[in-house]
């Protein structure tokens, strides 16, 4: 039988020269996005940040599609169609790797990225869940994450941020400036739950930072240090 391999997204610098890849992840209102911009300010042009898709201008691809996810007014972006939502926010996730040119790479260590592809799995495995109750949140999002390994590599580490749900839900709520319905809050519980599953399932790439408890300095100088541990590892193992 011949086996036809599926053709990987074009990457570039790609090998041992390549920059870490590093993604943050966690709940709603957790700190990522905070905590992934001070770490980026504070390495300077030797990280490169990749903004959480939802945080994209409006007028880039991402946006535009985000807008349409949102257009039902949604905080989980659900717009009835969770398939095609699912395999939209994938395809978009795997842009992001197709877009890293060797000019935009140069003099970069390592990449930052706010939500990647676990967060796919972890909400959309939520969200199909509620939709059809028979199929197991963590079934589909196994797929989903094996669907992603066929067109990308994985992040090289994944740092995963927890804290006390209430409250994360809370700042949510303030940052959106809505009340988060029981929907919503079910999501999050689900996805909160996978998280951790997915964390035991490779605790080689999870690294679990809890955040209870921390103002904003703190939790961004724990995603730091995290960071700056993760590359100086790296080093030691280039040189070894
Ligand atoms: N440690 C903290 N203590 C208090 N407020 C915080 C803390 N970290 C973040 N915030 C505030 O909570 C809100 C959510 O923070 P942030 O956007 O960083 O979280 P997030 O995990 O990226 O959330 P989302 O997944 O919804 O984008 C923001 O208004 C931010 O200023
Ligand atoms: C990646 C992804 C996200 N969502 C949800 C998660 C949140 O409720 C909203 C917006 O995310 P933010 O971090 O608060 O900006 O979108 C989703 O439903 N499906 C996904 O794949």
């Amino acid at each position: 039988m011949t086996v036809i391999r599926v053709p990987a997204p074009r990457r570039a610098a790609d090998g041992l020269g390549r920059p870490l890849w590093v993604s943050v992840e966690g709940i709603n209102g957790v700190g990522k996005t905070t905590a992934v911009r001070a770490t980026a300010a504070s390495l300077g042009s030797r990280c490169l940040r990749l903004d959480e898709l939802t945080d994209q201008a409006a007028d880039t691809l991402p946006g535009r599609v985000i807008a349409a996810l949102s257009a039902e007014g949604d905080v989980c972006l659900r717009t009835g169609h969770p398939v095609v939502e699912t395999l939209a926010l994938l395809a978009l996730k795997f842009r992001e790797v197709e877009r890293l040119t060797p000019e935009l790479l140069d003099g970069v260590d390592v990449i930052v990225e706010d939500r990647g592809v676990d967060s796919v799995a972890v909400c959309q495995g939520a969200i199909l869940h509620t939709e059809h109750r028979a199929t197991p949140a963590r079934a589909v999002a196994n797929q989903i994450l094996a669907t992603a390994r066929r067109w990308r590599s994985m992040p090289d580490a994944t740092l995963l941020l927890t804290g006390d749900r209430e409250v994360c839900t809370a700042r949510f709520a303030a940052r959106i400036g809505r009340t988060l319905p029981a929907s919503a809050l079910e999501v999050i519980a689900q996805t909160e739950q996978l998280y951790l599953e997915l964390a035991a399932a490779e605790p080689d790439r999870f690294t679990l930072i809890d955040v209870t408890g921390h103002d904003r300095a703190e939790t961004g100088k724990a995603v730091e240090d995290a960071v700056r541990a993760i590359v100086a590892r790296r080093e030691v193992d280039r040189a070894g």
